[in-house]
């Protein structure tokens, strides 16, 4: 899998512009996350769709009561994405609505159902927020495990996580299930808000079926070089 890139833009018009610096023949993956689907609505799915072939995963994160997350889930499966996610933390019932939705809402508009990916622990929460704030005792890598095993029995396809956190997740998943990892960053970037980050070396090493790279691309001064490098390191074995 390409490493996916975030498009987190505020606009159209900066997300087509980013996307066509690439070449035509080049594949891509994209990420379509709360602030550009939040200006512009499910019609950017459509034109992204139509300016070329590319995977693309939307990032909304669902998390509300079981029934109105089902009939959310069922709008995002008519839009032909590849993944999208919700989060572990609403429980197993609203996961499984979400499940449901999404084979409704794809099944209606004659397209794949996205496969649903479950937030465990966002990576911009580190140990001290999780015992602190969120009152969640033990290492977070215990809870993200917990919570990667209630994805797996609600019927999720996957998870987000740390690319810290694989090797403990696959203890308790089937091997086909995903781990998808953003919070990376190449050796000496700017980690900004990210708590448990690791370069796209370390999380190919540690097994993650795939990574999420936002601003080390997007904020890079060569983007398409950033993203050459970052694809080398992600693509290449390192044992
Ligand atoms: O736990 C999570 C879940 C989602 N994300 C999203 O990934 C990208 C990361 O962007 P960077 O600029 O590379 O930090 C962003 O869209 C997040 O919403 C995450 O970082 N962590």
């Amino acid at each position: 899998m390409q490493p996916i890139i975030a498009l987190d833009f505020p606009n159209k018009q900066h997300a087509l512009d980013f996307i066509s610096r690439f070449d035509a023949s080049e594949p891509l993956f994209v990420k379509v996350g709360m602030e550009l689907y939040y200006a512009e609505g499910p019609q950017i799915i459509r034109d992204l769709q139509a300016l070329r072939p590319m995977n693309i995963f939307l990032d909304l994160k669902l998390h509300d009561i079981p029934h109105t997350v089902e009939m959310a889930a069922y709008q995002l499966g008519r839009l032909g994405v590849a993944l999208t996610t919700a989060h572990a933390a609403g429980g197993r019932e609203m996961l499984a609505a979400a499940k449901r939705g999404l084979l409704a809402g794809a099944k209606d508009a004659g397209c794949l159902p996205p496969r649903l990916l479950a937030i465990t622990q966002l990576t911009s929460t580190d140990e001290a927020m999780l015992h602190d704030q969120l009152q969640i005792q033990g290492p977070v890598r215990e809870s993200v495990k917990h919570l990667a095993a209630l994805a797996q029995s609600a019927g999720a396809d996957g998870v987000v996580a740390s690319a810290q956190e694989t090797q403990d997740i696959r203890q308790v998943v089937r091997p086909d299930f995903l781990i998808i990892t953003p919070g990376i960053r190449p050796a000496g970037a700017d980690i900004g808000d990210q708590k448990r980050v690791v370069t796209p070396a370390q999380a190919k090493q540690l097994g993650s079926s795939g990574i999420v790279v936002g601003r080390p691309i997007t904020k890079a001064d060569d983007p398409i070089k950033a993203y050459h490098q970052i694809q080398t390191e992600w693509s290449t074995d390192h044992d």
